[in-house]
C-alpha cells in the first residue's frame, strides 16, 4: 500500500499570495483528477509531490517518510513524472527513450537485462508504439511525442504517476488508451494522480478529484459527490449542462 500524505501542505507558486493549505492522502488504488483553470497551480502541485520543488510550507510524506528525506535514488524509483513540456536533449530513438524509464532500477554500470527489455516491449505496444521504435524522436509529432513520455513512464513502474495533462495533443482514440493505462495503473495498486483539462475524462476515469479554485479553498474527494455543476461552474466561470449517458455525467458549455 502507498500513500502519499499532505499535512498542511501549502504550493509555493511564485509571486501569488498564500494558497489553502492541502491536508489529505492519495493511496494505491486511486486516480487522482487535479482539476482548475489556467495558471492556478496544478503543474507546480505536481512538482511539489515530486519532491522537485519545496513547499512553502507543511509536509509531505511517501510512505510515511518526509519527501525531504527520501534519498533520491528511492526518490526515482517511487515517483514517476511526466512534465508537460517534453525537452528532448538528443536525437534518441523511441527505443532507446523509453529504456531510460528503467534506469531508477539499474545500477551505476548495470546493464539492462532481458526483463528490462521485456518491459519496454510491453510499453511500446500499450501505447501503440512498436511501429515507430527505431524512429528518432526529435521527427515525431506532438502525440506520437505524448505517448513516449507515457511509455517511458510506464516502463519506470513507479508507485506514485505524476502525470501533467496526460491527453495533451493525442487524437480521441489515445486520449481513451492513456486515461485506460491510468486506470489500469491505478487498479494495479499504484497511486495515479494527473492534472487534466477535460472535465468529462475526468468524470469517467478518475476516482477522486481535486478541484483548486484561483478564489476560494480547493475540495477534495470522490469524484461522484465533486464533479457536479455547484462546483465545476465557480471553478470554470463557465455555465454547464449535464447530461447522464451510459450511466455517467457528462459536461457541456453552455452559452452564456
Ligand atoms: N518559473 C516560473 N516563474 C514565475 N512564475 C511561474 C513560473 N512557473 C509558473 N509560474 C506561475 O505560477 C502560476 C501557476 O502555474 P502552473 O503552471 O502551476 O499552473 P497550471 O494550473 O498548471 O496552468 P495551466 O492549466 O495553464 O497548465 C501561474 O500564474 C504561472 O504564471
Amino acid at each position: 500500500m502507498t500513500q502519499l500524505v499532505l499535512d498542511r501542505m501549502v504550493v509555493d507558486i511564485p509571486q501569488q499570495g498564500a494558497m489553502s493549505p492541502l491536508t489529505m492522502s492519495l493511496s494505491s488504488g486511486q486516480l487522482w483528477g487535479v482539476l482548475g483553470p489556467n495558471g492556478v497551480g496544478k503543474t507546480t502541485l505536481l512538482h511539489t509531490l515530486a519532491g522537485i520543488l519545496a513547499p512553502r510550507s507543511g509536509r509531505i510524506e511517501l510512505d510515511a517518510t518526509p519527501l525531504a528525506k527520501l534519498a533520491r535514488p528511492m526518490l526515482a524509483q517511487c515517483i514517476g513524472v511526466m512534465f508537460q513540456d517534453h525537452q528532448d536533449g538528443f536525437p534518441a530513438t523511441v527505443y532507446e527513450t523509453v529504456l531510460l524509464g528503467r534506469h531508477p532500477h539499474l545500477g551505476v554500470w548495470q546493464k539492462e537485462s532481458d526483463q528490462d527489455h521485456a518491459i519496454v516491449l510491453n510499453a511500446l505496444k500499450s501505447l501503440d508504439l512498436l511501429a515507430l521504435q527505431n524512429r528518432l524522436i526529435t521527427e515525431l509529432s506532438g502525440g506520437e511525442r505524448q505517448r513516449v513520455a507515457l511509455a517511458m513512464l510506464k516502463a519506470q513502474q513507479p508507485k506514485v504517476w505524476l502525470v501533467d495533462e496526460p491527453t495533451n495533443h493525442l487524437d480521441l482514440n489515445h486520449q481513451v488508451r492513456a486515461m485506460e493505462i491510468l486506470a489500469e495503473q491505478s487498479l494495479q495498486g499504484d497511486c495515479v494522480v494527473a492534472s487534466l483539462h477535460d472535465v468529462n475524462l475526468a468524470a469517467r476515469w478518475c476516482t477522486h478529484v481535486l478541484l483548486l479554485y484561483p478564489d476560494r479553498p480547493p475540495l477534495w474527494g470522490e469524484s461522484a459527490s465533486l464533479l457536479t455543476t455547484d462546483h465545476l461552474e465557480p471553478l470554470y466561470r463557465q455555465p454547464l449542462a449535464v447530461t447522464e449517458l451510459e450511466g455517467r455525467s457528462v459536461f457541456v458549455p453552455r452559452s452564456t
